[in-house]
């Protein structure tokens, strides 16, 4: 592929293997690749922690001066990792506690602009993956390749649940299928940039995809995205 790059936004329903594909698509082209969800979920622990009343728009106000998000690669596996105030948070943001929570706080409009801030300082260099619920409709709403990706409820369900029963055992998938449910419910009928699919987005359906069968097919969108752009 040229040199010249270009901004790639990824939306979609919850667990349906959004920041995957990002994932390989940053390694393989060089691009940077930014998890917006973590950036939610960052704010969402912190006003757990501290018991920031979410419906203060005050508290909320001052709670965000106090907040710092940044992205460095992990010194092992190169990949992204997101830090609060300079703490790794990359596992703990990871936690069921958190997807309970999240969803209620990225509907609150200060934190949408908070985020959405620093998400399009983020992105005017170009040569950024981004995935999350709004990229293509409000971060980035000029990017040139976007995708909203989809799959089957069940396979959602049961691939996060194998993901998060390897770290707790107890977790039940009732409860991953009730907190994907909730999350996407919230999130595609919330005031401030519901979830949606942007008019010129690509659907990509990967219930009975691989993660490199997705690849390719990406791969492919993003030269012509590439050649288009120059
Ligand atoms: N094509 C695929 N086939 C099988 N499993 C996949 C595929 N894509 C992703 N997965 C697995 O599904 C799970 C969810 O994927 P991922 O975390 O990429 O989803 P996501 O959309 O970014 O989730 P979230 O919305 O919670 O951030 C992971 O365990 C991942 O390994
Ligand atoms: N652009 C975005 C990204 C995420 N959210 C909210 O954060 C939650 C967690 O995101 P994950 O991608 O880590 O699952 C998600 O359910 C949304 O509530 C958002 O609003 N906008």
């Amino acid at each position: 592929m040229g040199t010249e790059k270009i901004n790639i936004a990824i939306d979609g329903f919850s667990s349906c293997g959004k920041s995957t594909l990002a994932k390989q698509l940053a390694k393989k082209l060089n691009y940077t690749y930014i998890d917006s969800g973590a950036m939610y979920r960052a704010i969402t622990l912190y006003f757990l922690r501290n018991h920031i009343d979410w419906t203060d728009e005050d508290e909320i106000g001052d709670a965000l001066k106090n907040i710092n998000l940044s992205f460095q690669p992990n010194s092992k596996t190169g990949d992204s990792e997101i830090y609060l105030n300079d703490e790794n948070i990359e596992y703990v943001i990871r936690d069921l506690v958190i997807a309970e929570k999240v969803s209620e706080v990225a509907a609150i409009r200060p934190v949408r602009e908070f985020a959405v801030k620093q998400q399009q300082e983020m992105g005017k260099l170009k040569g950024v993956v981004m995935d999350g619920r709004d990229i293509g409709t409000t971060v980035f709403p000029d990017a040139e390749l976007k995708i909203f990706m989809t799959a089957d409820i069940t396979v959602r369900v049961e691939r996060r649940f194998q993901e998060l029963y390897a770290k707790n055992p107890n977790i039940t998938i009732e409860e991953v299928k009730a907190n994907l449910e909730m999350r996407d419910y919230i999130d595609s009928h919330r005031e401030h940039s519901p979830l949606r699919k942007a008019a010129d987005a690509l659907v990509i359906d990967n219930t009975n995809l691989t993660p490199s069968e997705q690849l390719i097919k990406v791969l492919e969108e993003c030269k012509m995205a590439v050649k288009k752009s120059v």
